[in-house]
């Protein structure tokens, strides 16, 4: 299990730096030029999975790809496999086939260069029931888990409260009390902490098992318009059997069949 890590007492940065707000006027003949930006995606290419000392697969020739700022969703029944991908896709388990990669694309639809693979740190997972695993005093120490006690200079320390402001900024939790114990917090904010927990690392991809399991309607609710708002900034993967209340939010979806089999296929609600 998890030791008890030096953690550190920064306080969140003062001033609220307001993102990208500025504007760029062009006049007269002058104009802007487009600069052709292109997309990456996530690219899971037909990877299986057989636990070590086992002969049967989870994973059979699973393939999905998800481009960036987007919202999947994976649903199926009990016991398909569903977790056993997003594990995966974290870094905590190596497939026994395939690849698990990200691929840039240019405006058209091209690739350009080789897909990289996807490493594990740039990847935030918040399991079922998040809550249970909280581990610290304050809110604070729970966010900043593993970060250095002392030592720390001074353009360091401003580069983590920033991280740590952005953090709870985007979870809607600034104007909480960072020295509250955790398991103070109702259910729907319980879930906000482990999502700044993970965004706190700047993750590049969100995997979240189950995120609406265990609560009650209105911090569901609350849960459903977060996601919104991070899908405007993040890629989202999501396994769930709430596909009633996730549907609003979908892009992509597929149904993971018994033996660990994907399709993509539509919501059926
Ligand atoms: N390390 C392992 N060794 C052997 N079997 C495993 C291992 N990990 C998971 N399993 C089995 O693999 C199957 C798929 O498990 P997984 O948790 O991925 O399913 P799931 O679709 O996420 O289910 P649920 O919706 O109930 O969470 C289950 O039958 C599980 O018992």
């Amino acid at each position: 299990m998890l030791g008890a890590a030096p953690v550190a007492a920064f306080p969140p940065a003062v001033s609220s730096s307001p993102v990208n707000k500025m504007t760029r006027r062009f006049s007269g003949s002058c104009r802007a030029q487009r600069i052709s930006a292109g997309y990456s995606q996530l690219e899971v290419r037909k990877v299986s999975y057989r636990p070590p000392g086992t002969e049967q697969s989870l994973l059979n020739q699973t393939s999905l790809s998800l481009p960036e700022k987007s919202f999947g969703l994976i649903f199926g029944r009990s016991g398909s496999g569903k977790t056993t991908l997003l594990q995966l896709l974290a870094g905590l388990s190596e497939p026994t086939s395939g690849s698990i990669c990200i691929q840039k694309y240019d405006d058209s639809g091209n690739p350009t260069g080789l897909p990289e693979l996807l490493a594990s740190q740039r990847v935030g997972i918040v399991f079922q029931f998040p809550e249970r695993y909280f581990l610290s005093d304050t809110i604070l120490e729970e966010v900043t888990f593993g970060w250095p006690r002392q030592k720390a200079d001074s353009l360091l320390r401003g580069q983590l409260a920033l991280k740590l402001q952005n953090a709870m900024n985007s979870v809607g939790l600034s104007t909480i009390a960072l020295d509250e114990h955790p398991q103070s917090l109702s259910g729907g904010f319980k879930r906000r902490l482990a999502l700044a927990i993970q965004l706190v690392q700047t993750p590049d991809l969100l995997l979240l098992d189950e995120p609406l399991a265990g609560l009650d309607w209105k911090a569901r609710a609350d849960v459903v318009n977060l996601l919104k708002d991070l899908k405007k900034d993040h890629t989202i993967l999501v396994v769930s059997h709430d596909l009633r209340e996730l549907y609003p939010l979908v892009d992509r979806s597929w149904r993971m069949e018994m033996g660990g089999v994907l399709k993509e296929e539509p919501l059926p609600v």
